[in-house]
């Protein structure tokens, strides 16, 4: 059995310590990073305002996020053992189909790719207030250190545009507040994935 878990969410929301949290708990689970398929800088279009525009999905090579999803897919023991993912001693065997393999797609815009809107099983969304969100920010260096005024200028007016979009494409989406501690964020998300995995045995 395979199953696909989408953790959306505003930048700094959180999304990539639930993905390693869930990792650890979870048989047989890889994860894809929406982050790792950014184009390089220089083909980030510079927008009016002056600014790389980063937090568009255009400044993202989605095309082979859906191919890495689907070549998990189609093999998820390969891909685990290409991505030094150890799996359970049955998972191993010859028949993949009848053991259980979890996939994690993590990123900002995930819901905003219409394309793959209905890989996912379940779909989680992490949101934070604008405040919290600048001031975890102001803490990162990205590959690329954000120049002054990216927060208010591109990163948050398009955090909103996109939320819009995403609430209006797309409604079985389950919103997470991410300003609980991350084990609290961590247990509601696990026991949800739990409940889920257990119909299915
Ligand atoms: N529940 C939480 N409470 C307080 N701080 C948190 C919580 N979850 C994550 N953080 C902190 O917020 C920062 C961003 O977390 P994380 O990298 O997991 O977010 P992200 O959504 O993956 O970010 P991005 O995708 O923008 O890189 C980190 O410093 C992390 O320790
Ligand atoms: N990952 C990167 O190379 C990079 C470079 C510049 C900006 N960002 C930011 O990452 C966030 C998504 O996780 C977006 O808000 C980008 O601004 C990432």
């Amino acid at each position: 059995m395979k199953f696909i878990i989408g953790i959306g969410g505003v930048t700094n929301g959180g999304k990539t310590t639930l993905t390693n949290k869930l990792m650890q708990a979870l048989p047989n689970c890889c994860a894809i990073h929406q982050d790792d398929f950014y184009k390089k800088p220089d083909q980030i279009e510079v927008g009016e305002d002056g600014f790389r525009q980063w937090d568009v999905i255009t400044s993202l090579e989605m095309e082979a996020m859906v191919n890495t999803i689907k070549g998990w897919q189609e093999n998820p023991v390969k891909f685990a053992r290409s991505h030094g993912v150890s799996l359970t001693p049955k998972a191993d065997e010859l028949d993949p189909d009848n053991r259980i393999h979890i996939l994690i797609v993590e990123g900002f815009l995930l819901y905003n790719y219409m394309p793959i809107l209905d890989v996912y099983d379940q779909r989680y969304y992490i949101s934070i207030p604008k405040d919290e969100c600048k001031r975890r920010r102001s803490t990162r260096t990205y590959m690329v250190p954000d120049p002054p005024g990216l927060f208010e200028g591109h990163v948050w007016p398009m955090y909103l545009k996109h939320r819009k979009e995403m609430e209006y494409n797309c409604q079985s989406i389950e919103y997470l507040d991410g300003l609980k501690s991350k084990e609290d964020i961590y247990y509601q998300v696990f026991e949800r994935i739990q409940n889920r995995l257990l119909k299915h045995l």
